[in-house]
């Protein structure tokens, strides 16, 4: 999964990374030339007195160490600029992809695990990007180069390198083989941990009322206790490789000055060869360092790059681009004998429905809580896809419909209003972003809402919070009214976006409504029957099925549903 999208997302940057990967390798050449030069200094310069021999091998070593120097900024900024620009595109890839998400897909990961994908993960992989390229190359040939100039240096002596190497790379390699189970739990537990704080922050409300700030802290404490102790252990698990593999180093350098120091002793070796020698044991340390610390990185990138391409690889919804646009009959909805079942359900919430609505008319759809109002409009919209029959807009099954299309064609009022951050303008103009200020005023006369927000010293321009958080229920529901009449669709789907307001608020807006979208088709989903009762026909849902169609008159002479609905709220007389 990490090749796969470190293979996909740097391809546009094989020249950076060409570059990168030039500069390290005069990075390592310039570290492995200078132990080399400090035996000369050693051997030709201080041993035998000669100062020329001193200045210019060590005016030829700061050269080497100022290319050292200039070398390694340029790998870190190739390094820093690759790894960023490939964490943009991959964010932006998660983002398309969720925007192209049905609703099941988005229920199915869940906001909270979206964010946490689309910022942590990324980071994780962007993390081993940077680190990865600047030691994936030095690193082993550091290692191999010096091992190799330590033979030449001293073969015996390299000998001891063989029980050294092996050592370092085992405890290496049981410590990355403890963390990389423990890295994914760490990810499920920041997203679990997202989750709660999402829920406790945007119910806050909800839990002061009931007084549970207590259970909530519990809550809140246990899932945090969780990823404190999981982060805890793989910061053990780290903390002991490194102090192990520098023991390991330090022990085998004193075996090194040792042994090397009794082979000077009987005139095998020169001081140079052991200076030089012990350098390169440095440098082989430092190398098995570097490549365990991208090591320590890389399980854990493994893990986010595998969620990563979990939400790249999910189902788009269906059918999404390129299809047919909606015919030439604007607004004509049908449903042909359509039926749904959630994901996972046991039992359709809708079931066989057969409606038909046509421009200029308005059918109400009415029914007990959980008859499945919401999930026929969602069908229309394609926000879910009928698990039998078909749902056709403008003579077109919506399935083969460009989405584009539809959206512009089907216009929501949803049940639960949601305002974006911005203006009142911003959120008016969300759909018709070329909408004049006229006829954003005109919108917000007909919900009802032009003298609020003509009232507000900023008007337009009053600052809408997330969510809309700053506006009561009812004025979020009228904003929300005014922001799909801004965008003129040939088909109104209300979901009981009128139950928020008072009686006298709802009359008005429904009076100022009808002349508003009359040529226009209208489904109307509410509980009261005021709101519905002078709609062209009313369907009426039970359990998921229609068992009434007609006008109100004839639902309350013939359906036992209806009348039971109507009675509950009208008096007699008013029903009759
Ligand atoms: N995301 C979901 N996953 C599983 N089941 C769901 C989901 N959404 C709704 N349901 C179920 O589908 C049925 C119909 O729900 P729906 O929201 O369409 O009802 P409704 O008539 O609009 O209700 P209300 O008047 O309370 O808004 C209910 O039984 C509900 O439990």
């Amino acid at each position: 999964m990490l090749s796969r999208i470190l293979g996909t997302y740097l391809r546009p940057h094989r020249l950076s990374i060409a570059v990168l990967i030039l500069l390290q390798l005069v990075q390592t050449i310039t570290f492995l030339l200078l132990p080399t030069m400090n035996a000369q200094l050693v051997d030709r310069g201080l041993l035998r007195g000669s100062v020329v021999d001193i200045l210019w091998i060590g005016a030829v070593m700061v050269g080497v160490a100022a290319v050292q120097v200039a070398a390694r900024m340029g790998a870190q900024y190739f390094g820093t600029s690759v790894a960023t620009a490939l964490g943009a595109r991959l964010r932006s890839a998660i983002f398309r992809r969720v925007q192209d998400f049905s609703v099941h897909e988005v229920e199915r990961f869940g906001a909270a695990s979206l964010t946490t994908r689309t910022v942590n993960d990324v980071q994780q992989i962007q993390l081993v990007t940077v680190d990865g390229f600047g030691s994936i190359v030095s690193a082993p040939i550091m290692c191999v180069a010096s091992i190799v100039l330590a033979l030449q240096q001293d073969v015996p002596l390299t000998l001891v390198l063989l029980v050294f190497i092996p050592l370092a790379t085992v405890t290496v390699l049981v410590v990355m083989a403890r963390m990389g189970p423990l890295y994914g739990l760490i990810q499920h537990s920041v997203d679990g941990m997202n989750r709660l704080l999402r829920e406790q922050i945007t119910g806050v409300r909800v839990i002061r009322a009931f007084v549970r700030e207590d259970h909530e802290r519990r809550r809140f404490g246990a899932a945090n206790e969780e990823l404190f102790q999981l982060t805890m252990r793989a910061r053990r698990q780290a903390a002991m490789m490194f102090p192990i593999v520098w023991l390991l180093g330090n022990v085998f350098t004193v075996v090194v000055v040792w042994v090397g120091g009794r082979r000077i002793g009987s005139g095998d070796l020169t001081v140079g060869a052991l200076s030089a020698f012990t350098g390169y044991v440095i440098l082989i340390l430092t190398s098995m360092l570097i490549a365990m610390y991208v090591f320590l990185t890389v399980p854990r990138a493994q893990v986010a790059a595998r969620r990563v391409c979990e939400v790249l690889d999910a189902a788009p919804a269906p059918s999404a681009d390129g299809g047919a646009d909606s015919g030439p009959r604007p607004g004509h909805v049908d449903l042909r004998g359509a039926g749904f079942r959630y994901p996972g359900a046991e039992e359709p919430s809708l079931r066989d429905i057969t409606l038909s609505v046509r421009p200029g008319e308005t059918l109400a759809v009415i029914g007990s809580t959980g008859s499945g109002k919401t999930t026929l409009l969602n069908l229309v919209l394609r926000l879910y896809e009928t698990t039998t029959g078909s749902v056709l807009v403008n003579g077109t099954d919506v399935r083969e419909l460009d989405r584009d299309a539809l959206s512009a064609t089907v216009g929501l009022v949803a049940q639960k209003p949601y305002l974006f951050a911005g203006t009142i303008a911003t959120n008016l103009r969300y759909g018709r972003p070329e909408a004049t200020d006229d006829e954003l005023w005109h919108a917000l006369g007909v919900a009802r809402i032009r003298d609020f927000v003509a009232g507000l010293p900023a008007g337009l321009d009053s600052v809408v919070e997330q969510g809309g958080g700053n506006f009561s229920g009812g004025q979020r529901q009228r904003l929300s009214i005014a922001r799909t009449l801004v965008r003129r669709p040939d088909v109104y789907l209300f979901d009981d976006c009128f139950s928020g307001l008072d009686y006298a608020t709802e009359a008005a807006l429904r009076a100022a409504l009808a002349p508003d979208i009359a040529g226009a088709t209208t489904v109307v989903v509410a509980q009261r029957i005021s709101t519905i009762r002078d709609a062209d026909r009313i369907a009426v849902l039970d359990e998921g099925r229609v068992v009434g169609l007609g006008t109100h008159d004839e639902l309350i002479a013939g359906n036992d549903v209806y009348r039971a609905i109507a009675q509950s709220q009208l008096t007699a007389q008013e029903a009759l």
